[in-house]
């Protein structure tokens, strides 16, 4: 295991306000005091004896070694980490562009120029973490974050679902968020490499169109949607979008995760390639 600092972490850092939360853990504005730089700080509950409340031990573990060995701008860096008797405290880079979820939000959707932009950066940080054996597991416009309003460069965030997929063992059931989701996690199958490539296909659905390509009434229609690939380009949405546009799109729901576009495919693509 990977020892933590136990020093107090107020001694270094001037903890600010919440700036966020995720399962088990709450994200603040942290000032060091001896740089003046600002950083995130992800507060860890940690899980006490037989409870049911708090991350276990070695899903910490694995989130911290996965954030050590990532080293690209598109991701985001891990400076140090702390532990006190009842939390892991992760030190973050800080991103202040805010959630692409906002950024779309505010704009209902994006232009194609602007959304395959977007799309080459989240798969320039995927392709860092897939290079790695790294699946997220997790990806959706929440945890893409936007390192500032000016430019449109992002970061992957929040590694707590993400695992490292070496081959013999069997992943399964890491329930991400349903809209996002892949066939093989809804069907309890193995997770892959490929589970991320279905939530890029997700994202860049929505980001072209502002809908949700599998969302239905409830949990129970979304993941039927999800199993029987149940989408259509709604000329409401897609009646201007290029055939190339739809193309990255349909190559990404598939069913079969080994034949689904992978992340250098997506790079290859001309709908992404440098212009
Ligand atoms: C300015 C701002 C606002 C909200 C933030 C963050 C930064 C943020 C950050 C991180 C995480 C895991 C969550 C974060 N959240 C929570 C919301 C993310 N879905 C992080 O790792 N660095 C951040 O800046």
């Amino acid at each position: 295991a990977i020892a933590f600092k136990r020093e107090p972490l107020e001694e270094s850092y001037e903890i600010g306000d919440d700036i966020g939360s995720g399962h088990f853990a709450v994200v603040r504005r942290a000032l060091h005091k001896k740089s003046g730089e600002a950083f995130a700080a992800k507060f860890i509950r940690k899980r006490r004896g037989g409870g049911r409340k708090g991350a276990k031990a070695e899903d910490i573990q694995r989130e911290v070694s996965i954030l050590r060995l990532l080293d690209h701008e598109n991701v985001i860096r891990l400076y140090d980490v702390y532990e006190t008797g009842i939390e892991v405290i992760l030190i973050l880079e800080l991103v202040t562009g805010g959630e692409l979820f906002d950024y779309i939000s505010e704009k209902d959707h994006l232009g194609e120029e602007e959304a395959s932009a977007f799309i080459a950066q989240i798969l320039r940080g995927v392709k860092h973490l897939h290079d790695h054996n790294i699946a997220h597991l997790d990806l959706k416009p929440e945890n893409i974050m936007l390192r500032n309003r000016s430019t449109q460069s992002i970061k992957l965030i929040d590694f707590g679902l993400a695992q490292r997929i070496q081959g013999k063992e069997d992943i399964r059931a890491l329930m991400g968020t349903a809209e996002f989701v892949a066939p093989e996690v809804v069907s309890y199958e193995t997770l892959s490499l490929a589970t991320d490539m279905w939530s890029v296909g997700v994202i860049t659905y929505i980001l072209l169109s502002g809908a949700s390509p599998f969302l239905g009434d409830n949990q129970q229609e979304t993941y039927h949607n999800i199993t029987a690939i149940n989408f259509q380009f709604d000329e409401e949405y897609f009646s201007n979008t290029s055939e190339l546009a739809k193309d990255f799109i349909e190559k990404l729901f598939v069913k079969m995760p080994k034949k689904r576009a992978t992340v250098d495919d997506c790079l290859n693509h001309p709908w992404i390639r440098p212009k």
